[in-house]
């Protein structure tokens, strides 16, 4: 079987045409080449570019060490962490784990629960009344080493890992993963001295899966991480820009995109049919969103989870404003079978069905909606990965990016980014009086 991802941008041609997009192919080899001379913006963030085809052996080795160590001393880990710095790795752990996962019995790895990607009190009084009785262990990830989100989370769960098991044996268990010199995650890793992985000063969190940020968090899972970088590389080679247009596939989703943005098409709908890729679309979402979302422009980022959502925003998608095209990622082939059983009574209606696959079912949904998204005037993109395997993803986690990199530029902006995110930190840090923050506090608390 084809171990390759596929784009079809067919269904986008009756709102935009053939010829609109190879129009902007050079461009989009003008932008693409930007990317890998380092001559456009933000060209202190392009770490990720070559970062498949450059991670060692040697590193590889090093962390399912660490990841082994840590297995043998726990059952839950908790993967700390927020926006880049957990999305990635609970997307490919999700997409490529048992949808039961946490449920299953005589386990191989540990359960991986995630902290400091919320402040929800609730959330993690809940939390430590789980891990109460759990041998668990800890992945500080932050790149800046000074979110408050999981820098909160993580004070708390450092001391009941401490409390349970003392502070030398948490020394153990906890390993932090920052920057190579700063913040404040740097120096008190340092401090405790903690396991530390190092997030390169040149790799922006939403483009951090392929570093230990990720890899660690999945391979911990059980998942083959060299099987992941395997599919990045190859998707690196396949989009480089010396890989003509016709078959760059990163450049014409970058191209497609940005026409249907012109069109009109404000709003883009990452859409699944399989639930195990929710979280692809949750590290989709801040991955285009951070990148692009700038200057008063950009595509905005939105997903479903079909057929599920059929029952929900489908009614929006098949009717609503028409300014929305849908970028489906499918999935070829199932892992597993199951076909439908025959029933003797047949009050359900369903024998219909019987003997026919349940992908078969959903794959009609799939086309069904396809058609009927399409006329009803929502231009369809689609991403189709042979199954649910980790070269699969690492492809798809490397043609997203680099897309990302390259749409970023057609728009204009600086993909690499995110001032946008400082405007609710500063308001939260005055009206938290923080200190520093003194004449930020008294001008807002004017404003309540
Ligand atoms: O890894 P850090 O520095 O904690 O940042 C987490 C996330 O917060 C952001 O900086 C936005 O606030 C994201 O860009 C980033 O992925």
């Amino acid at each position: 079987m084809d171990k390759v991802i596929k784009l079809d941008i067919s269904k986008t041609l009756g709102f935009i045409s053939q010829a609109d997009i190879n129009s902007k192919a050079a461009l989009a080899k003008k932008c693409n080449e930007a990317l890998h001379d380092g001559s456009g913006k933000g060209n202190d963030f392009l770490g990720w570019l070559n970062l498949p085809s450059s991670i060692t052996d040697a590193q590889l080795k090093d962390i399912e060490d660490t990841a082994a160590a840590l297995k043998a001393k726990c059952e839950v880990i908790v993967l700390v962490g927020i926006g880049g710095s957990y999305l990635g790795s609970r997307a490919v752990i999700d997409s490529l784990s048992n949808a039961f996962d946490w449920l299953q019995k005589d386990r191989k790895n540990p359960v991986i629960l995630y902290a400091g990607n919320n402040i929800g009190e609730d959330y993690l009084v809940e939390l430590l009344a789980y891990l109460k009785d759990k041998s668990f262990g800890i992945i500080n990830i932050s790149k800046s080493g000074t979110t408050t989100e999981p820098a909160l989370a993580f004070r708390i769960l450092k001391a009941e890992l401490e409390k349970a098991v003392g502070k030398e044996e948490a020394k153990n268990r906890i390993v932090a993963i920052t920057d190579a010199a700063r913040g404040a995650l740097y120096t008190l890793a340092t401090k405790e001295g903690y396991k530390k992985y190092v997030i390169p000063d040149n790799v922006g969190g939403r483009y951090s899966v392929l570093t230990p940020v990720g890899l660690l968090p999945i391979a911990l899972a059980g998942i083959d991480i060299r099987q992941l970088v395997a599919g990045a590389v190859y998707m690196e080679k396949e989009t480089a820009p010396s890989v003509s247009f016709e078959k760059n596939i990163a450049e014409i989703y970058a191209v497609t995109r940005n026409e249907l943005y012109k069109k009109g098409k404000k709003i883009e709908i990452l859409a699944n049919f399989n639930p195990k890729l929710h979280y692809i679309a949750e590290w989709w979402k801040q991955l285009y969103g951070e990148s692009e979302g700038k200057e008063n422009k950009g595509i905005f980022n939105a997903a479903v989870d079909f057929t599920a959502d059929l029952h929900s925003m489908g009614q929006w998608i098949q009717e609503g404003e028409r300014s929305i095209f849908e970028t489906v990622v499918s999935v070829a082939q199932p892992n597993e079978t199951l076909t439908v059983p025959t029933d003797e009574e047949n009050l359900d209606g369903l024998n219909f069905l019987a003997g026919k696959r349940i992908d078969f079912v959903n794959k009609m949904a799939e086309l069904g909606t396809q058609i009927a998204h399409v006329d009803g005037g929502v231009p369809n993109i689609k991403v189709e990965l042979p199954k649910l395997d980790e070269y699969s993803i690492g492809q798809l986690l490397y043609f997203f990016e680099k897309a990302c990199g390259i749409s970023g530029y057609i728009l204009g902006v600086n993909p690499f980014d995110q001032p946008g995110v400082e405007a609710y930190k500063k308001n939260m840090f005055a009206l938290l009086d923080k200190p520093g923050f003194e004449k930020e506090s008294e001008a807002i608390k004017k404003r309540l």
